[in-house]
Formats: structure tokens, C-alpha cells, sequence
């Protein structure tokens, strides 16, 4: 478990560029096997969780490689995925784990899923209950938590599915299994999550179809597909760039330009909340990657005043309340936040590792039922830890957002354990120690 502190080491300044997005990369990895030919990948995000859906889909018989920049992967077409002969190994990837189960809900074949300690606390059930009407078996506990073992079903049912949770991932796991099942299957979304799987199915010659229904996302897949292979170029992850947006807003002096950020509009809540927070962040060059929105971001050190956050606005920004709870903390004035009950089953509960490990650090930190309210210092530096380091709960962003307090604070910030970054941003740490130079 290595420890580190980080301690503030100067304002965020000249260029950086944050690594492929991990959604769209665990997406291109497994689109790219079910597809008949070669897909190309490029900007892929070479972290654990996506080197776990990687590994999987090795094991279900494609073929993938690397050579200089480009990922090729050699797919098995849809329904042609082989029985794997070991278990799956899901690392900490909550993604991996529900999209590859939607995968093999409409294949023949018997897989065993396993997960680190943070994985298999995670709940499984909101994708085990849809995929069990499409015809798939499970030996779970009753909990519906890893390890388990599923027996996908040939051919499998199309269902209508209203997704119950705001969740992207059992969105994505119905339509998926809906890619090799006779007839239509339908996910209807009463609140929208992000988009990628419709937009990369599609690209990838699926018949998808989405509709506005009274205010909900219908979207529609016809099964029987057969997928294209795809040149796809991976945008920067705006959920890795979330890091460094808050870095630069609240460390003074801080003047950082980062590059090729995807703002896919599913995705760029936290931009927004910022923004209604004082934060100055300037979108240079706006362009498309790979069918995505992308800009050059430029944030000035800015001062920032908490608000109270919008639950509608939730979903476009989920995983970057954690370093939001950080900018809230330097901001002036109280910041608010309510409806985030799915903070409580992502890699920890994000509420209270958050509440936790901000009060060690000295910030003013409530925490309620479905939210964190934090009573922002004004802009000074946080205190900073002594002694006791704060706990990671094997959560890359508690790790994270903690690092960017850290830079925020007088005596540094002691993270117990730094491993878990290696997850989805492998090269964060020197990123911040450059950018901080
Ligand atoms: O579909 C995806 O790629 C993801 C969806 C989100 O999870 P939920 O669907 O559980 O909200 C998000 O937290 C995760 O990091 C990636
Ligand atoms: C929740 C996350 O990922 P996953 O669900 O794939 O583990 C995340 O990256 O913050």
C-alpha cells in the first residue's frame, strides 16, 4: 500500500494532456471484439479497469494487440463469443463488470466473474434482475455481489426495460445482451446518463434507434446485429481532466491549459457547477474527436463561492463529486448537495470517505443522508493532515480528489494508499508534480 503526501508545490501551469476516456475505451475494446475484421484504436486509456475488460474479452476469443500507438483488435462477431475457461477477472471495474455481463446474457456460454475487495461489495442486482427476464441464470448471493457465475441464454428475450437507477451501466448491459437476441429490446431512461454506448453501437453499424417520450429517452436496438469494425480515436477523459480543472481553480497563480478534453454534454456537469461557482475555465479550439465533442480547456486560479448544487444535474457528473467536495471546501460560503444516493455504491461510499477524509484535512464538512454539505474556507489553504493519513477505501478518486486537497493545504494531505490510481489514470501523479513545478 504506498503512501504518499502531497504537499502544495507551486501554482498548475503550462500544457497537459489527461489520458483516453475509460468509458469510451472499455466500449471500443468490447465493440471492437464483437465486430467481424479489424478495429484500430487510438488515445485508448491504458489503465487497470480497462486492461480487465481487455483480458476478458481475450479470454472470449478475440484478438487483440498492440503496436506502437494503436490498439487492433480482431473481433469474433455478435454471438460468437467463446466459453472462457478461467473466471473473469473484473479487478475494481464496476463498467467491466455490468456491460460484459450484459454481453454474455445473450450468449451461450457459462462465465464466472471475480472482483477486488471494493468490486465485490458493489451491488450486481440492477443488472442481474433485467438480464434474468432476457433469459440469463445466475448463481449469486443473495445480495447479488461478485464473485458469481452467470449462464447467458440462447437466444435470449427482448424486453422493454425502464431503468429504475440513473445508471449507464445497466443501460448499457440491456442493450447490449439486446445486440445478439431476436426482435427489439427497448431501455427507456427516465433520466438521461451518458450516451456512449448509443452513439458508438451506432457508429459501429447497429441498428439503434433514440426517441423523446414524454420527457424519457426511449432507445430502441435491433438484435441480430452484425458490427463493422471501426477506426476509433479515444478523447481525453473529462473526468480525468476534473482533477486538474479544480487543481488550477483554487491553488493561486495557477494558469493551465489541458488539451483534448471530451465535452460530450452527458458528461461535462461539473464544467457547469463550476462555472455557477465563479470558476474561470475557457474552452479553446471546440472540435470533434472520434464523433465527440472536445476542447482545449484553459482555468485560471479563481475565487470561487459555493451554491447549492442541482441533483438534476447528478448524472452529467458523477464521478466528479469527490473533487468537487474539494473545490466546495476552498470556495466562500456553504455548497449544498442532495440526490446522490449512488455515491454510496461506486469503489467506496463517496459520501462518507469524502466527509472523512475533507475533515481530516481540516475542511467543515456535514454529512447527510444523500448529500455533503461543506462550509468552503473562503479560498485558504485547507490545515492539511497530520499523523493520521486519510483512506482510500480502494477508490482511485477518493485518492485523487485528496491529492488536488492536498496541493490546497498547509502541512499536505497524506494519502494511505495511491495504487488505486492506477485504475484510470496511470500517469497522474507525475502530471501533478509537472504541472505544480
Ligand atoms: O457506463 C460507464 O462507462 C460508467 C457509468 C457510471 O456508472 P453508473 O452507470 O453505475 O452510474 C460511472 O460512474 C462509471 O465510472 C462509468
Ligand atoms: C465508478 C467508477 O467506475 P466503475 O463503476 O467502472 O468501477 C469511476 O470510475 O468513478
Amino acid at each position: 500500500m504506498p503512501s504518499h503526501r502531497f504537499t502544495f508545490s507551486g501554482p498548475l501551469t503550462g500544457r497537459l494532456r489527461v489520458p483516453g476516456d475509460k468509458s469510451i475505451s472499455h466500449r471500443s475494446i468490447m465493440f471492437g471484439a464483437l465486430a467481424i475484421g479489424e478495429t484500430r484504436v487510438t488515445g485508448l486509456l491504458e489503465g487497470e479497469d480497462v486492461m480487465a475488460t481487455t483480458a476478458a474479452m481475450r479470454a472470449m476469443g478475440a484478438r487483440i494487440e498492440k503496436s506502437g500507438e494503436t490498439w487492433h483488435i480482431h473481433g469474433v462477431g455478435v454471438g460468437g463469443l467463446l466459453q472462457p475457461d478461467a473466471p473473469l477477472d473484473m479487478g475494481n471495474s464496476g463498467t467491466s463488470t455490468r456491460l460484459l455481463m450484459g454481453l454474455i446474457a445473450s450468449h451461450g456460454i457459462t462465465a464466472q466473474f471475480t472482483g477486488d475487495a471494493s468490486l465485490s461489495k458493489r451491488p450486481m442486482g440492477r443488472v442481474i434482475t433485467p438480464l434474468s427476464q432476457m433469459g440469463a441464470n445466475f448463481d449469486a448471493s443473495e445480495g447479488g455481489t461478485l464473485p458469481l457465475t452467470m449462464h447467458g441464454a440462447l437466444p435470449a428475450v427482448p424486453i422493454t426495460y425502464r431503468l429504475p437507477v440513473a445508471s449507464a451501466q445497466v443501460k448499457s448491459a440491456v442493450l447490449l445482451a439486446g445486440l445478439n437476441t431476436p426482435g427489439i429490446t427497448t431501455v427507456i431512461e427516465p433520466v438521461p446518463t451518458r450516451d456512449h454506448s448509443e452513439r458508438m453501437l451506432r457508429g459501429f453499424g447497429a441498428e439503434l434507434k433514440v426517441e423523446e417520450v414524454d420527457g424519457e429517452r426511449v432507445i430502441r436496438i435491433h438484435g441480430d446485429a452484425e458490427l463493422k469494425p471501426q477506426d476509433v480515436v479515444v478523447p481525453g477523459d473529462p473526468s480525468s481532466a476534473a482533477f486538474f480543472i479544480v487543481a488550477a481553480l483554487i491553488t493561486e497563480g495557477s494558469d493551465l491549459v489541458i488539451e483534448n478534453v471530451g465535452l460530450n454534454q452527458t458528461r461535462a456537469g461539473l464544467i457547469e457547477v463550476l462555472r455557477a461557482m465563479g470558476g474561470q475555465i475557457e474552452e479553446l479550439d471546440r472540435r470533434e474527436v472520434g464523433g465527440e465533442p472536445v476542447a482545449d480547456l484553459r482555468v485560471k486560479h479563481s475565487a470561487l463561492t459555493g451554491i447549492d448544487v442541482d441533483p438534476e444535474v447528478a448524472p452529467s457528473m458523477i464521478d466528479e463529486f469527490p473533487v468537487l467536495f474539494v473545490a466546495a471546501a476552498l470556495a466562500k460560503g456553504t455548497t449544498t448537495t442532495s440526490g446522490l444516493d449512488e455515491l454510496r455504491v461506486k469503489e467506496s461510499d463517496r459520501l462518507s470517505a469524502m466527509a472523512d477524509a475533507l475533515t481530516l484535512a481540516g475542511a467543515r464538512v456535514e454529512e447527510r443522508g444523500d448529500g455533503l454539505v461543506i462550509h468552503g474556507s473562503g479560498g485558504d489553504p485547507l490545515p492539511g493532515t497530520s499523523g493520521v493519513p486519510v483512506t482510500t477505501h480502494l477508490d482511485h478518486r477518493i485518492a485523487m480528489a485528496m491529492a488536488v486537497a492536498g496541493n490546497a493545504s498547509r502541512k499536505g494531505v497524506e494519502v494511505d494508499d495511491t495504487s488505486p490510481i492506477q485504475t484510470s489514470f496511470p500517469n497522474f501523479m507525475h502530471l501533478l508534480a509537472k504541472a505544480a513545478a
